[in-house]
């Protein structure tokens, strides 16, 4: 008989699912592989341990990155994204504009944690990522060491994902929100990771009712290759302005005369870095094609 679960974890080819009062085991049928944490299921019990994934229920987003041949979904359902950095170990600036335009594409609102706020490194780091605030992203800086407390009113009653590089402190603040849950789950983790300190899976937690929390493994690159070239510019906050004013209409504001966005960077309404990540990826996406 088919019951509805959701993934609770997510380990590439393996599913912990949770329906009612139980967790299941799950393999999928078919071998399919393009389930998410988070993701709502209809699922087969096989015995009291395990079951198999027939089929996702529609998903109210998917937040996924792509490299050129490769799918890798982060986790699906989720109403927020927080991208944990900190000033140790060497943080990424690109990798966070990547992980904005991501969430700008699957319509999610991004807030930036800056955690570690206890190292003297951090001010520096702070400093950098003010222009974000400026672009309208929230900043909300915490030692998870101390206490990710801060974090709880912005995690209430939304579905929340924990992303970023690895050691940026992911795990620490899942633990600091949910000390017993985290100590739990540290039981089927260890035996799966074996012994490993590193998040390998996507994993859902409940932090009460109605706010759910899922932390995922450390990225080191986030790829984009599934948005269009065209696309991109309109998920930079502080260009759509400009959009639709180049001389060509079909402009990739990156060689072409008169360009808008080109224009409005030299005008300082768009800082160069920025302009610089979108060439970037508009070069990758045309090349990719
Ligand atoms: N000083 C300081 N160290 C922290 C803080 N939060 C986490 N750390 C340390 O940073 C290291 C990495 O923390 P994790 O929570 O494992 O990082 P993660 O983002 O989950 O890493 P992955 O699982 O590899 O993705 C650990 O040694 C933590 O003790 C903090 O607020 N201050
Ligand atoms: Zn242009």
């Amino acid at each position: 008989m088919k019951q509805a679960g959701q993934i609770i974890r997510s380990y590439g080819r393996r599913f912990i699912v949770e329906s009612g009062d139980r967790t299941y085991d799950c393999t999928s049928r078919g071998k399919r592989v393009d389930y998410a944490c988070g993701d709502n299921v209809d699922i087969t019990v096989l015995n009291n341990e395990q079951a198999v994934i027939e089929g996702t229920h529609d998903r109210h987003s998917l937040l996924y990155r792509q490299d050129d041949w490769r799918t890798k979904l982060i986790a699906a359902n989720v109403t927020r994204i927080f991208f944990v950095t900190a000033a140790v170990p060497s943080p990424s600036e690109e990798l966070l504009g990547r992980c904005l335009l991501a969430a700008e594409a699957a319509d999610i609102e991004p807030i930036i944690v800056v955690n570690k706020s206890d190292l003297p490194e951090t001010d520096a780091w702070l400093q950098k990522l003010q222009p974000y605030r400026a672009l309208g992203y929230q900043l909300v800086t915490i030692s998870a060491k101390q206490g990710a407390d801060a974090l709880r009113p912005l995690l209430h009653g939304n579905t929340s994902v924990l992303v970023g590089q690895s050691g940026m402190g992911k795990s620490t603040i899942t633990n600091a929100l949910l000390p017993e849950a985290a100590a739990r789950v540290g039981e089927i983790s260890e035996a799966l990771d074996a012994g490993r300190h590193t998040t390998t899976h996507a994993a859902l937690y409940h932090l009460d009712a109605d706010s759910h929390l899922i932390d995922s493994p450390g990225l080191q690159e986030f790829g984009l290759s599934h948005i269009g070239a065209t696309e991109l510019a309109g998920l930079f906050p502080e260009m759509r302005e400009f959009i639709g004013h180049c001389r060509f209409h079909n402009c990739t504001h990156r060689q072409e005369p008169d360009c808008a966005l080109k224009q409005a960077s030299k005008d300082g309404h768009i800082r160069p870095a920025r302009l610089e990540l979108l060439q970037k990826l508009v070069n990758q996406a045309i090349n990719s094609k």
